[in-house]
């Protein structure tokens, strides 16, 4: 028998039961729920990550749709529960969905929504923060004013990287892959090298106007390249990030060797999803390579880190916050709610998850679809 859970419930007469496993900002997905005749629960339980028997009595016996977040392990087993209730719509609070058995829903005929766009630009600012922030050794300098070891200017002083005419390095380009090259090439006029399984054209085009326009001013341009192999980015850029979804493919891109094939002073971004890198390996490489350095916003295990991560000072280690825009986290509540509650209507699924915006506008009423349903096609309504 599944524990209870505590709850705070909003409009108890509404016809449609939707839960939501998390409180989220903002009211504006409360209300719009609200307005189409839902009664919105929310779980209010204090632990941070709930277990699936937890969300299982959640779930109840009826629940037409569920909002949940990526620490949640959404398999077959809430899935098939999902579906006993009556329920046809999940959405991850969250662009990313590994955490979610996409087969296991398809079996159950549970839409899977998700929340892309609307975290792009966050995102990327948190990767180009880490990028500076190692590049100039500043959580290191904040460390050392406070300990009131600061006694004057020194030559040496946390000597750091400059950014300008070095080249960024960028594994998957997609969404946020390319908002992040675009800052470091437009802010700090950093040569572009980028692997992707597809061809970025419109990164490709930025990059080449803003060359031509630098040129035009008397300045050195940017340059772009696509590379053949992340092997080549890992050699040549000095500051590389990593922005692909963590699938099978991607699981452990960053390892022992590609550690090694890095340049001994280069920086490593990571705001994709922690298995991206081998953590452990990471650790070692940091430990015998202390000009080499590291920002992380997510980790191999999460919430916890590999034994001596925490020590390293060349370590920049912030929990999972890229998205931590208030902006974005409303949209992104709001993007997950009108994902359950188009399912729930019949709406249609809207043609280009990559333009959200028209969700997003407080001003007028959001269109009657579902902003983005990973799996509309096997479900066959897409
Ligand atoms: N740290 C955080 O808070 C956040 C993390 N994320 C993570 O970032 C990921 C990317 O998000 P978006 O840019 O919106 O997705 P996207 O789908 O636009 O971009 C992902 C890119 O990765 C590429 N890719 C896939 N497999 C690859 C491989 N083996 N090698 C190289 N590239 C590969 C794809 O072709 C695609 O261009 C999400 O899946 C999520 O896991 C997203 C938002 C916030
Ligand atoms: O959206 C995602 O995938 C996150 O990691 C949180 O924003």
């Amino acid at each position: 028998m599944a524990k209870p859970v505590q709850i705070e419930v909003w409009n108890p007469n509404g016809k449609y039961r939707v839960v939501s496993t998390k409180p989220m900002p903002g009211t504006r997905w409360i209300n719009l729920l609200i307005e189409q005749d839902c009664r919105v629960e929310i779980c209010t339980e204090k632990k941070t990550i709930l277990s699936v028997e937890d969300i299982l009595a959640l779930i109840g016996d009826k629940c037409d749709g569920v909002i949940g977040q990526l620490t949640e392990d959404w398999g077959e087993v809430l899935f098939s529960a999902l579906s006993r209730a009556g329920g046809k719509a999940f959405s991850n609070m969250a662009v990313g969905y590994n955490n979610v058995d996409v087969n296991a829903a398809n079996k159950y005929g549970v839409a899977v929504g998700n929340t892309p766009g609307v975290l792009t630009e966050t995102t990327a600012e948190l990767a180009a923060s880490l990028s500076l922030a190692a590049a100039r050794r500043i959580v290191e300098a904040d460390e050392f004013m406070r300990a009131g070891r600061y006694d004057g200017w020194l030559p040496n002083l946390f000597v750091g990287n400059l950014l300008k005419g070095q080249t960024v390095g960028v594994i998957g380009a997609g969404r946020i892959g390319s908002a992040y090259a675009r800052m470091m090439v437009e802010g700090f006029k950093m040569n572009l090298i980028y692997f992707d399984l597809y061809q970025s054209t419109r990164l490709e085009k930025f990059v080449t106007a803003y060359g031509e326009f630098l040129k035009a001013n008397g300045e050195a341009p940017v340059t772009w390249r696509r590379a053949s192999s992340m092997d080549e980015v890992l050699r040549e850029a000095d500051v590389i990030s990593l922005h692909p979804v963590l699938d099978k493919t991607t699981f452990h891109l960053v390892n022992k060797e590609s550690l090694k094939a890095m340049k001994k002073d280069a920086i490593l971004i990571n705001c994709s999803r922690g298995p991206v890198i081998d953590e452990a390996a990471l650790v070692d490489h940091l430990r015998d390579n202390p000009m080499f350095r590291v920002g992380l916003d997510v980790f191999e295990d999460e919430p916890y880190m590999k034994p001596g991560l925490a020590d390293m000072k060349n370590a920049i280690i912030v929990p999972h916050i890229a998205s931590a825009s208030k902006w974005t986290r409303e949209g992104m509540a709001t993007l997950a709610a009108l994902n359950v509650l188009g399912k729930i209507k019949g709406y249609p699924v809207w043609s280009d998850p990559n333009r959200v915006e028209p969700f997003l506008d407080e001003n007028v009423s959001p269109p009657a679809a579902s902003p983005s349903i990973v799996n509309a096609k096997a479900l066959g309504n897409a």
